[in-house]
């Protein structure tokens, strides 16, 4: 876990990290709902920016180009933006660039997820998700473990196992007032 100043989530963007398909768009906006902040999802905003869906950046543009426009984006957003909920998708932490103005400048909370549970949701995230496309889930699985290490460089960590996005909204906010 990493050092954080004391009352940094009242002026900080806050970043969710975490695996595909744990939450981080459902969860982030249902937390910038309740505490009144804006709500910004990265994938989000690239497809409103360059007018096209993430599967088809990934198709016609490839992978490289997308991890491109990610990291200018979040760097952008979170440099322009102040006091917002800023949701990430699971690839951009690998992204050194990105962990490390993250982890600087705003707080980053990780949604955490075992893989059992994480299972037993794949049907419902394997559409839209190209990472995951063309891949077993024995692949999908060591690419889960894989990406372990960059979340566990985050500020505050909140497992979502058994939980509804409800439940995983009122663990953030509870944590956030302790923090
Ligand atoms: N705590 C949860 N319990 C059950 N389903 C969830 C939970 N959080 C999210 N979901 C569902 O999982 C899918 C992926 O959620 P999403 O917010 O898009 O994840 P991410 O942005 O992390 O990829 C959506 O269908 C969403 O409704
Ligand atoms: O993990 C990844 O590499 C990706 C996760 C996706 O976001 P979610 O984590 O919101 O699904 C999206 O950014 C893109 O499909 C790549
Ligand atoms: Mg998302």
């Amino acid at each position: 876990m990493y050092k954080k100043e004391k009352h940094s989530a009242s002026k900080k963007n806050i970043v969710l990290i975490g695996f595909m398909g744990v939450g981080k768009t459902t969860v982030g906006q249902m937390i910038a709902t309740k505490l009144k902040r804006e709500f910004i999802d990265i994938d989000q905003y690239i497809e409103q920016t360059y007018h096209m869906s993430i599967p088809q950046i990934f198709e016609q543009k490839g992978e490289p180009y997308f991890r491109k426009l990610e990291r200018k984006t979040v760097i952008d957003i979170c440099q322009h933006h102040y006091n917002n909920i800023v949701s990430l998708g699971g690839g951009a932490f690998q992204q050194k660039e990105i962990r490390e103005f993250c982890l600087e400048n705003c707080l980053v909370l990780y949604l955490d997820i075992s893989w059992e549970s994480w299972k037993a949701r794949f049907e419902l995230i394997n559409e839209n998700r190209p990472v995951l496309n063309n891949r077993s889930l024995y692949d999908i699985q060591q690419l889960f473990n894989e990406r372990k290490h960059a979340y566990s460089m985050h500020h505050l960590k909140i497992n979502t196992d058994n939980k509804s996005p409800e439940e995983v909204t009122a663990s953030i906010i509870e944590a956030l007032q302790d923090n």
